[in-house]
This record gives C-alpha cells, structure tokens and sequence, in this order.
C-alpha cells in the first residue's frame, strides 16, 4: 500500500463520538500533519466509544418526543439508577447523524453546573424491536435496521411544561421566585461559557426529585462571538456575529427575531425566561401566535408597539413592517394581579422589546423582585407525582372525565337566546391578528417551528411547521419570509385569518384540582428597508457607556449609529439548521456521514474554541454511580 493510500486511509478515522475508555495513541498524518487516532473494529460494540446498549441499559416509560426520536425513562441495570434516554435515530444504509443531536451532545459535554442537565454518558444501540428489549439478549442486528444513539442522562421526576399542566400542583410566589432564580442561575451560567441555548421554553426546563431545576435541550443551542455579558450593562452578549434567526420555538421567539435580526445575542434566552415567567402564573404559554407574522402581533398587543425611542433599530430590520401597527400593550393589567410593581418591573425588562435594554441573567438576579416578600423559597418542593410532556395529555383526559361529572346544564328556558351576533366570527384586524376577546383559544403545545425549516430557493429559512404527535394542528403555511414581508399587503389590511385553534386543547384549568391534598413531598427540604445604521462602530462600542441595567431610558443616541457596520462578520461556524421534520415532511435532514466501521464523523462542525472542560470517564460502576 502506497504511503498516499495509507495517509488516506488513517484520515478516515479521524473523528469520534462518545466515551473513549482506553485513549488509543494519538497518530500523525505525514502529509497533512494532521493528528488522528487510529480506530480498531469491535465485535462486540459497534461503535468505538460507545457503551452497547444491550446488557447495560433497559428501556421503560416513554417520557416525551423530541425532533429526532424519543425520550424514555430507563435503568442503568448496573447501578439499577433510574436514567432518561434521549434516542437518535440512524439509519444504518446512509450511516447518518442528525447536527442537532451533534451539537447537543459536543455542547454538553462541556458544560458543568447544577442548574443545567448533565450527559451521563452516550449509548450505541439497534432497536429494541430488532434486539429485543429485556437486555439480557444481545444485539442481533439486521441488515437494514436502524442505529439508535441514546444520550444517556439524569432522570427527571418533571418538567416545568408538565408541573404547570398539572391541575393538582399550585405554585406559590416563594416557589415561583425559586424556579426563577435557578433559571436565571443556569443561564447565567451557559452565557458565561459563551452559548446561547436559542430553545427556553417550560418543556426544556427539567425539574429532579429534590426540586433542583436543569436547563436541557441543547439541540439549537450554539457557542458566540464576543465578550461574554457583563453586570453593568443590559443587553446581551454575542452580537459580533450573524447568526439564523429561525431559532427557538415560537411562542418563546423575542421579537427581533420575529423581525428577523441576525446580529441577535444571548438576550433572546432573556426573554424567553421572561415568557416563562408569564407562563408560571398563567399556566399556559403567554405569546401564543399562531403564524410567524401574527407572533410578531401578539407581542407588540402585550407590550405595545414599540416607538423609535422605545427600539431604535427595529425599523432597520427586515420585519420593520410590523412596527408600523398601533397597539397600546396591556402587561399591567395582564399580570399587575399577579405581581407587585417590582414583580411587573422585573417581568417588563426581561421581556423589553429592545434587546439591548433587556435585563442580562447576572442582572436580573439581582433584581429588587427577589428580595420582597415573600423571598425564594430555598427549596423547591413538589408533589410526588410524575409530570412530563407526555402527561399533559393524562391531565387533560381528568379534567375531562371531572368536567362530565358537573351538574347538566341549566334548562334551556334559563339560558340567553342566541342572536346572530353571537354566531363566532372570525375578528377583523386592520393589521393582522389580535388575541382580544373574540379572538378563538389559542392551542396550548407549543409549536416546534425553528427546528423544522428548510430553505427556499433564495436561501430565506421557511419554516416548516412540525406538528409534535399531540400537538394540535397548527398550519405553517403562510411564513415569515421576509422577502415576502416586503410586499405591504402581508401586513396591513389584508391578513389571512388565523387558523382556528383545537379548543380541546386549550388550557381549562379546574380549580377544584387545587384542593386536592398533596401526598408525600420530593425535595430534600421541605418592504423597502431602509440601509440599517451600524449599531457596531467598533467590536465593544456598545460597551461604550455603562447604562443603569433597570433604567427603560433611551440610551442609544452614541456613535453605534453613526459608524457603519463592519464588513462581513458571518460566522463560518453556523451551519443552518436544517433539520429533518418529526413528522417525516418534505425537509432535508442534515445528516452527517460516518466512516466504514460505524464510527460518526463530525466533519460539519468546526471545533469549538474553547478549551474542553475534563470530563470523567466511568470505568466501574462506582464511577457510573457518581456521574447519576
Ligand atoms: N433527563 C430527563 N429526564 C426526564 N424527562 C426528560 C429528560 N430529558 C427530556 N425529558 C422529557 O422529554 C421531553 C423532550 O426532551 P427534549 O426537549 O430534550 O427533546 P427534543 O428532541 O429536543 O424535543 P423538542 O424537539 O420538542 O425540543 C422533555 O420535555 C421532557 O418532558
């Protein structure tokens, strides 16, 4: 074999995912130079750095669906710990690996803290239908079966989606100031280790038996340009780059992605963490838009349009269209029942339109909100009862069974006679829609939108609506392109109504639930866009003037608007986003190739720029134990 055929092929094995028990040698390719770690065929184990699935772990309870496969609830048969299994599938003929899945799985394993999930570890399997599911049998895999991945990770008795779906737990202000705080605390702690999640939102905050809150799915999540956030000013880190816009899901999208700013920073997690806290009092998603354009109205309809003093740079964005509506907003009388004045003041800064004004985590943390009574209760206690994605569905069936057993309704001789005017009407909106009164129940899963998109010709993301199994069916169609937000009727006379919503799935929280006494207690205690002005004369000039991080003032009137923007600053690392659809549509699923003997490259994705955190490797179960 020429030296050529052998550089060649020792660069075929140059990548790997998983655990590495053993660290092979580390190699030299003569031509390139580049380093490599020759990889040998196991027999056993299919894939070098894996554990097999077979014999260590065991499938239980379905706990949810994600873009890419499910999650289960599972045993370390070992340790006999309970664990969560998120599965990818991959198909063995095209031997292909979701990026999503990659980049969760590289962005996990450098992150360290209480407050955000931890990768146990990565499991190599073929499906249980193929290989039985028992463990005790080993994998007899078929020619064409599929590969599953399992990420293997710390249970969790519930996620936050699931406990406010939940008729029989009541959350408490000092409980509500204590799941704020270990948000805020985790955030705080991705931001600083320079990423953005991109997907806050109740279903991807994870709550474990002694009431200590995880923030997980890391499947959009990406690492950013720039110096990291800094408590003197409001605002985000991570503007140095152009990023994607269709991230997050919907509901929790903060508006200058609705406008669809690329220059976007670490404050669209901040203001997904103000939608959940909305959410913790209203128990259901609080910006439930049912296009992309008509989030953009919900938004401004709770907050009020924003004047050019309020969002300087709104109207250079390619969405500006919509700033151009009328609304007065409603947030006090939405939640002034709910909160005190520093309550609305922390919850109004954290969903502040202009991102550059919005609380950073370190802020907000500190904010007046959390030092009035009632304080953060240092424990957060829950019922002991399971609450997940997949038992909003369960709840939702008990409310209906209870609602049967009301008493009939009263004779028809008692009841307001019908008129015409009370036959439902689809409201009109001068500019588009409206959530008032007349407006139908808005569905109460969130969509799943930014990871189903695919891009058009023009190379604009359209999102392509991926409806989750339970998901009521909430049509994508119409789309926020904003090539074709430069056509004026989109926003102004002639909207499409909305789609009607399933009213089976809007929320109908039965108080009655509330008196139901709890059991036993988790916890260990108790169109013609104008030229944009550069809002970055020079990579730190918005650090330029330290700003009051409570103060709502306009504070931009400095040179980010008379220099203009840097030359090109994409970043070569973001990769779009294409995903495959959960529903198997018409997307192109962004797969990566793997190498001959089952090992994944991950040649998409440049490495990381920061230094690798030590990860531990479990070599007993002793080991395996202190990673649970
Ligand atoms: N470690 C865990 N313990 C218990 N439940 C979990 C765990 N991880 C995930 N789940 C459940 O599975 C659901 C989906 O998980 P996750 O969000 O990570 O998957 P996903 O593929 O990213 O989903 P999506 O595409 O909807 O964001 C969660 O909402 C939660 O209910």
């Amino acid at each position: 074999m020429s030296s050529e055929e052998t550089a060649l092929k020792k660069t075929d094995f140059k990548y790997k995912i998983g655990k590495v028990k053993q660290t092979p040698p580390v190699l030299q390719d003569k031509n390139t130079g580049l380093e490599y770690i020759e990889l040998k065929p196991r027999a056993n184990e299919r894939v070098y750095g894996c554990t097999v699935f077979q014999g260590h772990y065991k499938e239980d309870k379905k706990l949810g669906q994600g873009t890419f496969g499910e999650v289960y609830r599972g045993v370390h048969l070992e340790t006999q710990r309970q664990v969560a299994m998120k599965r990818t599938l991959v198909k063995a003929e095209k031997d292909l690996f979701p990026i999503t899945a990659q980049r969760e799985i590289t962005i996990l394993r450098k992150l360290s803290h209480k407050n955000v999930i931890k990768l146990i570890e990565m499991v190599y399997d073929y499906p249980p239908s193929a290989s039985g599911t028992n463990g005790s049998s080993p994998a007899t895999p078929t020619v064409n079966s599929t590969k599953s991945f399992y990420m293997i990770l710390p249970y969790m008795v519930a996620d936050l989606s699931g406990i406010l779906h939940n008729p029989r737990i009541k959350l408490e202000m000092a409980a509500i100031k204590n799941i704020l705080l270990q948000i805020l605390e985790g955030i705080n702690y991705i931001h600083c280790q320079k990423y953005m999640h991109r997907d806050i939102k109740t279903a991807n905050l994870l709550i474990d038996h002694k009431g200590v809150l995880k923030i997980a799915d890391f499947g959009l999540a990406r690492n950013y340009y720039g110096a990291p956030p800094n408590l003197k000013f409001p605002g985000g880190a991570g503007v140095d780059a152009k990023y994607t816009s269709v991230v997050v899901t919907r509901w929790y999208r903060a508006p200058e992605l609705v406008l669809g700013d690329k220059h976007y920073t670490t404050a669209v997690d901040m203001w997904g963490i103000g939608c959940v806290f909305g959410e913790l009092f209203e128990k259901k998603p609080i910006l439930q838009g049912q296009t992309d354009i008509d989030q953009g109205h919900v938004i401004f309809k709770l907050l009020g349009t924003p004047s050019a003093e309020d969002w300087k740079l709104a109207r250079y964005l390619p969405g500006a269209e919509l700033t151009r509506t009328n609304y007065t907003g409603n947030i006090k009388e939405r939640f002034g029942k709910h909160l005190t004045e520093a309550g609305l003041d922390l919850l109004g800064n954290l969903l502040c339109l202009d991102p550059y004004r919005r609380l950073t985590a370190m802020s907000a943390k500190k904010h007046p909100f959390f030092t009035e009574e009632p304080v953060a209760a240092p424990t957060l206690q829950l019922p002991c009862e399971e609450c997940h994605e997949a038992d909003i569905k369960r709840y939702k069936e008990e409310q209906n069974k209870s609602a049967s057993q009301l008493p009939p309704p009263a004779p028809q001789g008692h009841m307001i006679e019908k008129t015409q005017n009370a036959v439902p009407q689809i409201p009109k909106r001068p500019n588009g829609p409206t959530t008032g009164p007349n407006s139908k129940p808005p569905p109460t899963r969130p969509p799943t939108g930014p990871r189903a998109f695919v891009e058009n010709k023009r190379g604009v993301p359209r999102s392509a609506q991926s409806p989750a199994t339970n998901a009521p069916p909430i049509k994508s169609a119409k789309l926020s392109t904003y090539s074709e937000q430069s056509r004026p009727s989109r926003y102004s006379g002639s909207y499409n109504a909305p789609e009607k919503a399933n009213p089976n799935t809007a929320a109908r929280i039965d108080t009655r639930y509330n008196s139901i006494p709890k059991k036993r207690y988790y916890g260990g205690l108790p169109s013609n866009v104008p030229e944009a002005p550069s809002r970055f004369g020079s990579q730190n000039s918005r650090y330029g003037q330290p700003r009051d991080a409570f103060s709502r003032t306009s504070q931009y009137s400095d040179s980010r608007f008379s220099n203009s923007r840097p030359p090109a600053t994409t970043n070569p690392n973001e990769t779009p986003l294409r995903t495959q659809r959960r529903d198997g549509g018409n997307t192109h699923p962004v797969h990566q190739p793997s190498s001959a003997n089952g090992s994944i490259h991950t040649a998409t994705e440049k490495p990381e720029t920061h230094s690798l955190q030590p990860r531990q490797n479990a070599k007993n179960s002793e080991d395996i134990a202190n990673l649970y």
